[in-house]
């Protein structure tokens, strides 16, 4: 069971979705950007880190949405989705090959990672 960390950042009514680079596992999906939590890391900390790693910018978070676990066959992931705030800085692409601010009922028309789609559910029911 891999342990993976999903910043929801939420700017002046959009959230932020990166698409996956071509190497990756599920090239070409977006995904709400993070990535897997290190030993003994908090996942805030593990947030704050990708996200300055990954898109180069300050990010603060706020609250815990849900936890999904989803198994994509030959392992399982529990994606923590966290609600945060941008703070700072120009996103520089370092990991993804596209960004974009999305309206939160638009998100069913971009190809989620699967992993994703129950967190994209609960962000439109509220
Ligand atoms: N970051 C992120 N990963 C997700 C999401 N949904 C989802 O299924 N995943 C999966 O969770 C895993 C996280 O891996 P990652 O590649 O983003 O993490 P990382 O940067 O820490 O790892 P790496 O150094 O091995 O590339 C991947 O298998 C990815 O496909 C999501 O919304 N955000």
């Amino acid at each position: 069971m891999i342990s993976v960390a999903a910043a929801i950042i939420f700017r002046e009514n959009k959230v932020l979705i990166a698409r996956r680079a071509a190497h990756k596992h599920l090239a070409g999906y977006w995904e709400f950007p993070g990535g897997k939590i290190e030993p003994r890391e908090e996942p805030e900390a593990c947030l704050v880190r990708e996200l300055a790693e990954e898109l180069m910018i300050i990010i603060q978070v706020k609250h815990h949405i849900m936890d999904h676990i989803h198994n994509y066959g030959n392992f399982t992931i529990t994606l923590k989705a966290y609600s945060c705030t941008f703070v700072s800085g120009e996103i520089i692409l370092t990991d993804h090959d596209e960004v974009l601010w999305v309206n939160v009922d638009d998100l069913p028309s971009y190809h989620l990672a699967p992993a994703d789609v129950p967190i994209a559910n609960r962000l439109m029911q509220k």
